[in-house]
């Protein structure tokens, strides 16, 4: 399944600069990009590979097409069927964002992989239905930060994330392949340690058990929504059952998996690492499980 990320965010808050940003920071990784049109995607950077219709194959393979909201749901098909390890919509112009999330989760051969806000700290108060469109956003990139003095507090859930020109870590969104360095030698900068680069910083956890975890307890662990915590996934071993999860902001899917300790990789912005891993010892349990108890988690399969 790969996972499609929809970015939202008001006029000229930076949508067009993060994704441009994602474009060049993210390795090999083979994203697909769903645009307006291809003016805004600096594709001049990329060289074109190839050119078919109103697709375009860049040389480091990536794809992207231009729709407009009624040709959103085949492109996503197609895109869908295509190698590809991330597909990320920008919806500026296509279909309302929260008609964009039900056309995601509805589409065969994708998942859920979270609605982006961008926010522009400077205007703010200029967009029509902010707490609203915040509301509805997993993650919130709190755009050119650089134009201001204090960073002004927002109204909102979901992890907050300062940055200027959209510079986020693309493992925040998705899981990054190292570049594809071909025959060429390693140079001085693939050697460079990425992590310290001006990338606006994200926190990640890692925990294991070989106990089994209480179903209830760490359902009310994944409803409680921790702070700053945007995903999370990995194996879940349960008395009855283990489980591959994904969760992405309130989504959550769990996929029935052979049995294995279990081995879960928490990611946010701002998360506190020790409290989250004592909510998570704390779900370890020896007590007896019903097969009711499974019903918690059940409701999320897929
Ligand atoms: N100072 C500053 N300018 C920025 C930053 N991010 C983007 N910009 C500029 O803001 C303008 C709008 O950025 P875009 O990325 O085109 O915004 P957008 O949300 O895609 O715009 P629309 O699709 O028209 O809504 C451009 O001139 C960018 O260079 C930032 O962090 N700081």
């Amino acid at each position: 399944m790969i996972p499609v990320v929809v970015l939202a965010g008001f006029l000229g808050s930076g949508k067009t600069t993060l994704l441009n940003h994602l474009l060049r920071t993210s390795g090999g990784t083979r994203i697909g990009v769903v645009v307006n049109d291809f003016g805004r995607i600096n594709i001049d950077a990329f060289s074109v590979s190839a050119q078919v219709d109103s697709m375009v194959s860049l040389s480091n393979g990536c794809l992207c097409c231009a729709v407009d909201g009624t040709e959103l749901d085949g492109m996503l098909t197609r895109l869908a069927a295509a190698d590809l390890d991330v597909i990320v919509i920008e919806a500026s112009g296509l279909a309302e964002p929260a008609a964009m999330v039900r056309m995601v989760l509805q589409a065969p051969g994708v998942s859920y992989g979270g609605l982006i806000y961008v926010a522009d700290a400077v205007e703010l108060d200029a967009v029509p239905h902010l707490s609203r469109d915040l509301a509805m956003a997993d993650l919130v990139v709190l755009n050119k930060v650089d134009r201001v003095s204090s960073l002004p507090s927002l109204p909102c859930s979901a992890p907050v994330l300062p940055v200027s020109y959209g510079q986020i870590d693309p493992a925040l969104l998705f899981e990054v392949r190292p570049p594809d360095l071909g025959p060429r030698q390693l140079s001085f900068d693939d050697l460079d340690d990425h992590s310290t680069h001006a990338h606006a910083s994200f926190d990640s956890v890692s925990f294991e058990s070989t106990d089994p975890l209480h179903p209830k307890l760490f359902m009310d662990f994944l409803g409680a929504r921790p702070e700053g915590l945007f995903r999370a996934k990995g194996f879940v071993r349960f008395p009855l059952g283990t489980f591959m999860l994904q969760t992405v902001g309130a989504y959550v899917s769990f996929t029935p998996a052979d049995d294995a300790p279990t081995q879960l990789v928490l990611i946010g912005a701002g998360i506190d690492p020790e409290a989250l891993t004592d909510w998570l010892l704390a779900c370890v349990t020896d007590e007896p499980v019903t097969e009711q108890d499974m019903l918690w988690v059940l409701r999320y399969a897929r």
